[in-house]
């Protein structure tokens, strides 16, 4: 993928993600792998569902600006994380929706998705019959670290889902593509939203 297709993917993710309401105020960050193995990805402090394509930067894989001017998202380590760590990983989303916020404020280190039909948009075979249990791990803004305890829990859990929650702070998912990535957000937020929904109405 070059730098101006990834550009587009990324401005078009944001739109799509803002129309949802899961990237408030300038909360989010998208990124996509480039051929050459840099990284292009948004902008940091910028409101993710306006983007335009100069809020794209270019960082090498440690998440290092190519122009050493650009400011590229607060959260870059997390995208470079996953890419050093997947190698099929081809875009990155990260967004705030009230369902991963409020949900990852009640959870322990993961929520169990079960028995959802859109369960098959994640690895594990084309069944409905299976359950993820997605991590959820504690904010910290020091990036450096976080990643640091996600290359742990991805050395203990090497069948985990391609996401993560962060705790009262938000999600990540990866995907071969923009397109596919997206449709992994899609369907967890669905699943989110309807284990927050399903806890509103136990007793
Ligand atoms: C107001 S959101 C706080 C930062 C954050 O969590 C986020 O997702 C956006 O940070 P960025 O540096 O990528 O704009
Ligand atoms: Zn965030």
């Amino acid at each position: 993928m070059t730098f101006a297709e990834a550009a587009a993917a990324i401005v078009a993710a944001g739109r799509r993600m803002d129309a949802q309401g899961w990237v408030p105020a300038t909360a989010g960050n998208f990124s996509a792998r480039l051929a050459d193995g840099t990284i292009a990805v948004t902008r940091s402090g910028c409101h993710k569902g306006f983007l335009g394509t100069d809020d794209v930067i270019r960082v090498d894989a440690a998440g290092a600006p190519l122009d050493p001017g650009a400011r590229p998202s607060y959260e870059t380590l997390l995208h470079c994380g996953i890419y050093r760590r997947f190698p099929g990983a081809g875009a990155v989303l990260h967004g705030h929706s009230v369902a991963n916020t409020v949900l990852s404020r009640r959870a322990g280190s993961a929520i169990r998705l079960a028995g959802y039909e859109l369960l098959k948009a994640f690895p594990g075979g084309p069944t409905h019959d299976t359950a993820a249990d997605l991590p959820v791990v504690d904010n910290d803004q020091d990036i450096a670290r976080m990643q640091a305890g996600l290359d742990a829990l991805w050395d203990a859990t090497p069948d985990a889902p391609p996401g993560y929650l962060i705790r009262c702070h938000g999600v990540y998912v990866w995907g071969a593509d923009m397109d596919a990535a997206l449709m992994r957000l899609e369907a967890l937020e669905f699943m989110l939203l309807c284990e927050l929904e399903d806890g509103r109405r136990t007793p």
